[in-house]
């Protein structure tokens, strides 16, 4: 029996990818940006919506759907993808990252990690077979392992702690999973802004075996730099058939410098939540819009924008929306900022595919400075 969920690496610009996913329930083209639909919804857009921005794929957050409304809820309404109507693949996460970074009295076990709701300060328990369960019984098509994301800088022993735990989960997690032909698991590596570690790391997932390989414990506030280090000494070190996925990030200018150095895979809360914030993401850059130089200016946000809110609506009108907080200006925002980011992306497959993806990010990059805000 094969598996039903395959990549192919159509080209290569140095060590820029261009490729495809195949699954059951369509095809994401790569580089891709992912939505983060945290509570079954991409903030403020329906779903259809979401897709005509063009995106192929969205995230779910497991922390967040297993306390509420509860995985085995979502499975006996059919699913993630029917609860929310969305038809296409869905990511989710196994929840550690957020468990760590939301939720009170967390312990981390051998067994996993023990929580209390941030809600209302419930007893959970996530282990690495618990998660593989929940991520089943959302219906996921790409599900991840648990892992242990610790902060950047710690120390040499704590990195090296967590990345071997991690390592031990991956194996749990890939017996969990029990090669389901429908679904993907991806491994994720770990071991801080150490080399060495992340190497055993990337080799000890290889050896496991994985339908995709994430790049964790980045995007936690270390320097763009450090992340970048990183990404060049770990991204030779994974299979090149398999997709990379970088998690948490990013900014636009994040994601050029992570696909220039072979990442295949995005996803990020920032254009949606700074679109709630009223940040419009353009090719000139960010535009404030809370901004009081907004209030009486009549020009469009970019009139040659392909993406129609950026003409129809006046920078005074968007200001207006953000300063009162209409919810209109929420949704506007939210599907600007979605846009350009799979403009961006979508950019990046056609430079890579045409050789000419350095150009394209130095032009894409010389764009947000010169333009007039
Ligand atoms: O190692 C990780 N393992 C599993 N999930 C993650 C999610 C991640 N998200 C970010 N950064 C984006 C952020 C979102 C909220 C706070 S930071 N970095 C991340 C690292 C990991």
């Amino acid at each position: 029996m094969t598996k039903q969920i395959t990549f192919t690496l159509s080209a290569t610009d140095g060590m820029a990818r261009r490729g495809r996913i195949d699954t059951p329930r369509g095809d994401i083209q790569t580089p891709a940006f992912m939505p983060v639909g945290t509570l079954g919804t991409v903030k403020a857009m329906y779903p259809e919506e979401v897709r005509e921005t063009g995106a192929d794929i969205l995230l779910g957050n497991t922390y967040h759907l297993m306390l509420r409304p509860g995985a085995e809820r979502v499975a006996k309404l059919g699913g993630l993808h029917v609860f929310m109507d969305w038809p296409r693949p869905i990511l989710t996460d196994s929840g550690g990252f957020q468990v760590m970074s939301l939720s009170k009295l967390r312990k981390i076990t051998e067994k996993g990690v023990t929580f209390r709701s941030h809600l209302d300060g419930s007893p959970y328990e996530l282990s690495p077979e618990r998660s593989i369960e929940i991520q089943t019984l959302l219906d996921s098509d790409i599900i991840m392992q648990l892992d242990e994301c610790i902060p950047l800088p710690s120390e040499q022993k704590e990195m090296e702690r967590a990345m071997e735990l991690s390592l031990r989960w991956a194996d749990r997690s890939k017996t969990a999973f029990n090669n389901q032909l429908n679904r993907a698991l991806f491994g994720i590596v770990q071991g801080g802004d150490d080399a060495q570690l992340r190497a055993r790391s990337a080799a000890g997932l290889r050896s496991i075996g994985f339908d995709g390989y994430a790049v964790g414990g980045l995007a936690v506030g270390e320097p763009q730099e450090v992340m970048f280090r990183v990404l060049s000494e770990i991204t030779p070190e994974l299979p090149t058939d398999r997709p990379r996925y970088l998690m948490g990030v990013g900014k636009p200018d994040d994601i050029l410098g992570a696909i220039e150095r072979g990442i295949d895979m995005f996803d990020c809360v920032h254009p949606t939540r700074a679109g709630r914030h009223g940040h419009a993401y353009t090719r000139f850059g960010v535009i404030n819009l809370k901004n009081a130089r907004h209030k009486d200016d009549p020009r469009p946000l970019d009139e040659a924008s392909p993406n129609p809110n950026c003409r129809r609506f006046s920078r005074a009108y968007l200001h207006h929306l953000v300063k009162t907080e209409e919810i209109l200006g929420a949704m506007i925002l939210s599907q600007i900022n979605l846009s350009y980011y799979q403009e961006l992306v979508a950019g990046a497959r056609a430079a890579i595919e045409g050789a000419r993806f350095e150009d394209f990010s130095a032009s894409t990059r010389a764009g947000w400075t010169a333009g007039d805000l």
